[in-house]
């Protein structure tokens, strides 16, 4: 069974003080979680400052990126061997503004996947339209032909035990999240579309959204039937909306299935 997913993705914000203020408050706060799966993002710098407070907690931790290569002459890269030796255990690849900033392609992110269940960390394969496809009504065929180059490279079985995150791009920062019934839509024709393939793998898959996700609207995310989890921006950079989120997730009546 599918259990609620919540990662915080603190992006390129934060320093030595105010993540270790934010870390310290979040793991009290969340001390009593028990029923979701939660995880934080914080920028590569400060990776190895937050897993020494994440040790004995129920926070997972997560990176931002990883490069394709494992050691080498890769100057400024991050290997998936070396956040597995700072306990990672999610990295977010394909996220939509490494794809901007960095012109990250869907072939050279099935390479960040495929590195990742090679060395045994939890790939989060973000996805998602940017308003130009979303006004043309191209969502679906976006969504889809990001997936389908995983598949192509690496079989549908790479799904299994990994993550998906549909964050359409026009929600990203914005204040204007996607509708719920709008996301459901999405996640379920992708769960179809990998039920093509492999139905239990579709059925264990998590799916989850982002994008001005807020402890105001994430309970209306959790209602809908296929989507498993939030990845969540900038309501995660502070600890009282974060552990409102992740409250609302161990609240939920999908949580108790697990
Ligand atoms: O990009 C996101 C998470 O990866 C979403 O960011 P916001 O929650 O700030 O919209």
């Amino acid at each position: 069974m599918r259990r609620l997913l919540v990662i915080g993705n603190w992006k390129l914000n934060g320093n030595k003080s105010t993540i270790t203020n934010l870390i310290i408050r979040l793991v009290e706060e969340c001390a009593n979680i028990s029923k979701c799966n939660m995880a934080v993002a914080p920028p590569v710098m400060y990776l190895d400052l937050v897993m020494r407070y994440l040790i004995n907690s129920n926070i997972w931790l997560c990176a931002q990126n990883v490069d394709i290569h494992i050691s080498g002459a890769f100057t400024g890269d991050v290997s998936a061997v070396m956040l597995q030796d700072l306990n990672t255990r999610y990295v977010l690849i394909g996220h939509s503004e490494r794809r901007i900033h960095h012109k990250e392609n869907d072939a050279y992110i099935a390479k960040k996947f495929f590195i990742l269940k090679k060395i045994g960390l939890i790939p989060i394969l973000c996805i998602g339209e940017n308003k130009r496809e979303y006004d043309a009504g191209h969502t679906q065929s976006v969504c889809l032909n990001q997936i389908q180059s995983v598949i192509r490279l690496l079989g549908v079985e790479a799904f299994k035990d990994s993550v998906i995150a549909y964050e359409p791009i026009w929600a990203i920062g914005s204040g204007m999240s996607a509708s719920p019934e709008s996301v459901q839509i999405i996640h379920e024709l992708i769960r179809n579309y990998i039920a093509n393939y492999n139905v239990s793998i579709a059925n264990e898959v998590l799916i989850q959204y982002g994008g001005s996700v807020t402890p105001e609207n994430v309970t209306q995310f959790f209602n809908q039937k296929d989507i498993d989890g939030v990845l969540v921006g900038s309501a995660s950079l502070n600890a009282d909306s974060f552990s409102i989120i992740v409250r609302a997730a161990e609240n939920h009546e999908k949580s108790y299935y697990a």
